[in-house]
């Protein structure tokens, strides 16, 4: 099924929420809502089940207008952080709410709601635990029973609001790869919230960046992590330096020298963004960033290099390899590469 949002807004009082937000999840797509805290993900999640509503716009299900139907007309699954199993139920009476509350007309049988709860069961690997309590499961395996039930009722829109939020890193990542592998194997579209980049960029066909209730891009998780929109995107879904300079007759300035970084953009007060991997400690120090090294530790198969830019007193890191580790108490010449240059704006400002 596919998703097309069209010129949402929402206001809560005098609160802008939503902008003005249009996007299409084509069928079968895994799309990951990335954003701050009240950036407006949830609410246009809830838009898209349709436990809120919006004051303009249209939400349509394979080109047909659902704005006005409610959650229980639009046959989706959703999985949210804080929608708890239901404590005195078993996993497999969980699993069949959604089947057993249906109008006597549309419920299956007592067998066949029993054979899909079994058939969910083996589909999120709980094979055995049907008779089991909610209680009596680890937080992992509660967040599969929540996906089963989701599944229940065959949507074809799957809906998650940081489902796995509250687990630890580990499992985290583990339920992360199951959960794309589901979302392949069953055939759904799904719609994935979460403020964690790794997250977005690991599960994702597509990211979109969200900002104070507006997309700031939407692109493939490469192109998100190379090519970022904008100043908040380059700093939102990765590491990130961030260098303020001036761009002058197609020159840069930082502190008022040149340096041998390639630019376009317009002239005026700029910031220079480049990531901690893609810079290089030179021995010539025209054209290069003096910093004051703080910090050497490892990182990976080389170290992560911390400390200050010299003259502005704002924190670097980059990483290079163990050979070439300069030591505590150094100062260095930085260059940075793959340069992003992005113009001051409200975001960096901010
Ligand atoms: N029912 C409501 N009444 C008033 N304001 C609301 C309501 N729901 C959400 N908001 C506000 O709208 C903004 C967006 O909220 P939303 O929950 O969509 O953000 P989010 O990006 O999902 O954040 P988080 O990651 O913290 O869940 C926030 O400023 C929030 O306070």
């Amino acid at each position: 099924m596919s998703i097309r949002l069209e010129n949402i807004h929402k206001r809560f009082g005098a609160f802008t929420a939503l902008g003005d937000i249009s996007l299409e999840a084509r069928p079968g797509e895994f799309l990951a809502l990335l954003g701050p805290s009240g950036s407006g993900k949830t609410t246009l999640l809830r838009i898209m089940a349709g436990l809120e509503f919006p004051d303009n716009g249209r939400v349509c299900f394979d080109g047909e207008d659902v704005t006005g139907l409610t959650v229980a007309e639009r046959n989706v699954g959703f999985v949210f952080q804080h929608y708890a199993l239901f404590r005195h139920m078993t996993v497999a009476e969980n699993i069949a709410f959604g089947l057993n509350v249906r109008p006597r007309r549309q419920r299956p049988s007592r067998a066949m709601i029993a054979a899909r709860v079994q058939e969910l069961l083996d589909l999120v690997q709980l094979g055995s635990l049907g008779q089991r309590y909610p209680a009596q499961l680890s937080g992992g395996q509660r967040q599969r029973v929540a996906l089963a039930r989701a599944l229940a009722v065959d949507p074809k829109l799957l809906l998650l609001d940081e489902p796995f939020g509250a687990l630890d890193a580990r499992v985290r990542k583990d339920l992360r790869r199951w959960l794309r592998e589901l979302h392949d194997r069953v055939g759904l579209t799904s719609i994935f919230v979460t403020h964690d980049q790794e997250e977005a960029l690991e599960l994702a066909d597509r990211v979109v960046v969200m900002d104070h209730g507006v997309i700031e891009q939407v692109a493939t998780p490469l192109h998100v992590y190379n090519e970022p929109a904008s100043a908040f995107v380059f700093d939102f879904v990765g590491e990130s330096n961030r260098i303020p300079v001036q761009v002058r007759g197609g020159k840069l300035f930082y502190l008022g020298q040149p340096l041998d970084v390639p630019t376009i953009g317009a002239d005026g007060p700029s910031e220079l963004f480049f990531r901690p991997h893609d810079a290089a400690i030179v021995k010539d120090d025209a054209g290069a960033i003096p910093a004051l090294v703080v910090q050497v530790r490892p990182k990976g198969a080389g170290v992560r290099v911390e400390g200050k830019l010299i003259g502005i007193d704002r924190p670097f890191e980059i990483d290079v390899a163990l050979d070439e580790a300069p030591e505590p108490g150094r100062i260095i010449a930085l260059k940075p590469g793959h340069p992003r240059i992005f113009p001051v704006s409200r975001e960096i400002d901010g």
